[in-house]
């Protein structure tokens, strides 16, 4: 179970995040959706103990995430998979990682697997990876613990049609065997398509919350998006 209890953030006088609370059950798909702005790295990173709230806690199985004992096989993490060793091989990433977590080197060949990287790709340097590829890797290394929470930042960036397919059968499978996942993402369809439960924020505060049919409203996923969110993306403009 992930939650964030009243959640706020203020970087020098700017409010990143203003009360934000909601949770994700285990055995489903969140999907947290916002404009660009919105508040939703900072969240995440504060999940994953990368940021101080200004106020409020965000928990995973009930405790803030440097209160853990044993963070990587609790909650798997992919907030930029740009920081991945660009000099290493992805399967070297991934061999330290499972070095890390106590996990035998094997480990590292199973999630290669399931994310869907060859051997060959896997010999490569992650400096020449494409960004899809970044992105399969950096799942992986989220998954190395077989953690009971997911928690990626826009992980659908960079993937192909494919990729996006796989990601989302991948998400399912997860949320099937019993995984609370928490996705970021600024592109409705994305998230419809594979969220269970959606929460929408913009400017900091969450503007909705429910099933892509509760939010529907009637009117359409995609108005009741635009309508919510019509004041927060002008403050970009
Ligand atoms: N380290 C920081 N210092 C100052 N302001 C910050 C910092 N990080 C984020 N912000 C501000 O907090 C607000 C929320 O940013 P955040 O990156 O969390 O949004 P986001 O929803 O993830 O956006 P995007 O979809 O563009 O990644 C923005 O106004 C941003 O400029």
């Amino acid at each position: 179970m992930i939650a964030f209890h009243n959640v706020s953030k203020t970087y020098r006088g700017v409010r990143a995040l203003d009360d934000v609370s909601f949770t994700v059950r285990p055995g489903t798909v969140t999907g947290f959706l916002g404009p660009n702005g919105a508040g939703k790295s900072t969240a995440l990173r504060i999940l994953a103990g990368l940021t101080r709230p200004t106020s409020g806690a965000a928990t995973v199985l009930g405790r803030p995430y440097a209160e853990l004992e044993r963070p990587g096989h609790d909650v798997g993490v992919m907030i930029d998979a740009g920081a991945l060793h660009p000099g290493r091989s992805g399967r070297e990433v991934l061999v330290l990682g499972a070095m890390l977590l106590g996990l035998p080197r094997s480990r590292a060949d199973e999630v290669l697997h399931l994310v869907g990287l060859t051997g060959k790709e896997a010999r490569r340097r992650v400096g020449t990876y494409s960004l899809g590829m970044r992105q399969r890797l950096g799942i992986g290394h989220a998954l190395l613990g077989s953690p009971r929470a997911l928690v990626l930042d826009e992980p659908a960036n960079g993937l192909d049609p494919h990729g996006i397919h796989w990601m989302r059968g991948l998400l399912r499978d997860l949320a099937a065997s019993g995984c609370a996942v928490l996705l970021s993402s600024h592109l409705l369809h994305e998230v419809e398509q594979v969220a269970d439960h959606l929460v929408l924020i913009g400017r900091g505060r969450v503007l909705a919350q429910g099933t892509a049919a509760q939010l529907a409203r009637g009117r359409g996923l995609e108005q009741t998006y635009l309508d919510l969110t019509a004041d927060t993306e002008r403050s970009h403009l």
